[in-house]
């Protein structure tokens, strides 16, 4: 099973309305051409917390103390029955630099009320509005059709809102 992380920057918006998130249309490799947050799989020995701060400053070139990330979800992705990927999910409004485009990853501040949901996997919508309104979030979607995961049909879901993770994960 593939462990992995997304990690979703806000700001405040430029008008006095609503919050922009930090999403990235991803140029390679799964959900290529769809927009996500920025993220990854997990190298060998790093935490969670780790593989986001360093997908960040890879994909998007920001810096976020690990400190400043706050756990929020916990999505598990079943393909025909069987664990394909478990997703730590992080929220942060402290970051320093400024976004830029990487090989894996091109940046985009939106509205959280202009989030593409229709370009976006299709769980997202399920759980991600939660996410940035503040909510936290541990979710099982179930997928069938085969291999990539980007081509399988997505089926059902559970979802169970109001979590607590512990702080050191
Ligand atoms: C099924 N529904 C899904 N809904 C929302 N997000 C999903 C997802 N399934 C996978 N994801 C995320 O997609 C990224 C893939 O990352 P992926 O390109 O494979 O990782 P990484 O950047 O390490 O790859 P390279 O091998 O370096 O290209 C990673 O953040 C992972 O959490």
């Amino acid at each position: 099973m593939i462990e992995a992380t997304l990690c979703f920057l806000l700001r405040d918006g430029s008008s006095d309305c609503d919050d922009e998130v930090l999403l990235i249309e991803k140029r390679r490799g799964l959900g290529e051409g769809w927009y996500n947050g920025p993220g990854g799989k997990l190298e060998d020995g790093e935490t969670p917390r780790e593989c986001a701060v360093r997908e960040t400053r890879e994909e998007v070139g920001l810096e976020v103390d690990p400190a400043d990330l706050e756990k929020v979800g916990e999505l598990s992705f079943v393909l025909d029955d069987e664990a394909h990927t478990f997703c730590h999910v992080f929220r942060a409004r402290t970051f320093a630099g400024e976004p830029r485009a990487s090989e894996e990853a091109r940046p985009e501040w939106v509205a959280v009320d202009d989030v593409p949901y229709d370009q976006m996997w299709e769980d997202d919508q399920l759980w991600l509005p939660g996410i940035l309104e503040g909510d936290t979030v541990i979710g099982e979607f179930r997928f069938v059709g085969g291999e990539p995961l980007d081509e399988a049909d997505f089926a059902d879901h559970v979802l169970e809102w109001d979590v607590t993770f512990p702080s050191n994960c």
